[in-house]
């Protein structure tokens, strides 16, 4: 064989490799290091039983359906969120589906804006258990309102639920984590921790703000390597979230159900976030495409991503105005060409 006709041989080669990743890239639905995880990394079945997991906003959404996954793991559990009523639906339904007893799951009603319950609920939960090993920063609340409409007070609320409250609840489990010199803290941000996007300007706010405060507590904890600090970043994923979003007012929440056909299940988000604490990512991005490749525009492209999130924030505006979920109508469209 010629040298030339090797060397186009070996240039075909590489292009199909390359089309080969590309067609990947657009199916992917998570960061590359956790899609590595996921395939040759740590199994959450192998690494996380035996383990007491507390987990904030357990009464619905992303937090309700990650209990529901641990409960087959063989973990003990304390779920948290305001509402006991629907604290208990949930630990019938682990207790229905997974292979835990009564005896390992406890209901801890929290409050996170209430800051000064956080030590209390601490001690309940050592008291209950000995020990916590993994705790889940998941409960918060979201926002649909213009900057120029919102009151001060709605970003209050978001700083004191989603930052102040998280930060509050981690500083209380922190130093049982130190004594033990051992632990694992896992806090769901967002793709609003990275990016921006119109309509949602106190709780991007707050979602930088706490990865911000993640990424100083990991360089701060370097000399316990037992304790890891993961950042877990959703896109668009299936839940009660733009339902009980927060918009001009704080007493006044979006209310209703948007179509959310076009958001990640919450099962496959669940999943994702196990292989995350399993294999102590730092920080991992979970989401369908074309919103996975936004956070790669933002974080490697930025000159780029701010021009298209302009062109795309002037739709999102409009949709909103005109009673349409911000990001629907839109993205729709893309998805369903590619499912
Ligand atoms: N669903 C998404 O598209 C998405 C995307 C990115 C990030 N997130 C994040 O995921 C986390 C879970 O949200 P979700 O999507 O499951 O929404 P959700 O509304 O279904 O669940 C939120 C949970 O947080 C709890 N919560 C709210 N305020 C609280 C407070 N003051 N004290 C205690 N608990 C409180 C709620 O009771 C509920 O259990 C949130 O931190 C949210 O910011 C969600």
């Amino acid at each position: 064989m010629s040298w030339e006709l090797f060397l186009w041989l070996l240039a075909l080669c590489v292009l199909l490799a390359l089309v080969v990743q590309l067609l990947r890239f657009l199916r992917a639905d998570g960061d590359l290091t956790l899609l590595w995880a996921e395939w040759q990394g740590r199994r959450p079945e192998w690494e996380l039983t035996d383990m007491v997991v507390w987990v904030t906003g357990a009464s619905s959404g992303i937090g309700e359906e990650l209990v529901y996954q641990l409960s087959k793991l063989g973990v003990s559990l304390v779920l948290s969120a305001r509402r006991v009523q629907e604290l208990e639906r949930v630990k019938r339904r682990c207790l229905e589906n997974g292979i835990l007893k009564g005896k390992d799951i406890l209901i801890l009603p929290l409050d996170l804006a209430n800051r000064s319950s956080h030590e209390v609920a601490t001690k309940a939960v050592l008291q209950e258990f000995g020990k916590i090993d993994i705790l889940v920063n998941n409960g918060g609340v979201s926002q649909r309102s213009l900057c120029v409409d919102t009151s001060l007070d709605v970003y209050k609320e978001l700083m004191e639920v989603n930052y102040l409250g998280t930060v509050s609840l981690t500083k209380c489990v922190l130093p049982h984590m130190i004594e033990k010199k051992q632990g694992k803290i896992i806090t769901v941000n967002s793709f609003m921790g990275i990016i921006a996007a119109p309509l949602s300007g106190g709780y991007c706010a707050s979602k930088h703000a706490l990865r911000g405060f993640f990424n100083t507590l990991r360089t701060e904890l370097a000399t316990y390597p037992g304790i890891t600090v993961s950042n877990v970043c959703p896109g668009p994923v299936k839940s009660n979230i733009v339902k009980n979003a927060l918009t001009e007012e704080v007493t006044k929440t979006l209310g209703s159900d948007a179509d959310q056909s076009h958001k990640m299940a919450t099962s496959r988000c669940a999943r994702l976030m196990l292989i995350a604490m399993a294999n102590d990512l730092k920080e991992v991005w979970i989401a369908e495409q074309p919103f996975l490749s936004m956070a790669y525009l933002w974080q490697y492209i930025p000159t780029w991503a701010w021009w298209l999130t302009s062109k795309i924030g002037k739709k999102r505006i409009e949709n909103f105005k005109s009673g349409v979920d911000a990001d629907s109508s839109y993205f729709k469209i893309w998805k369903k060409k590619h499912d």
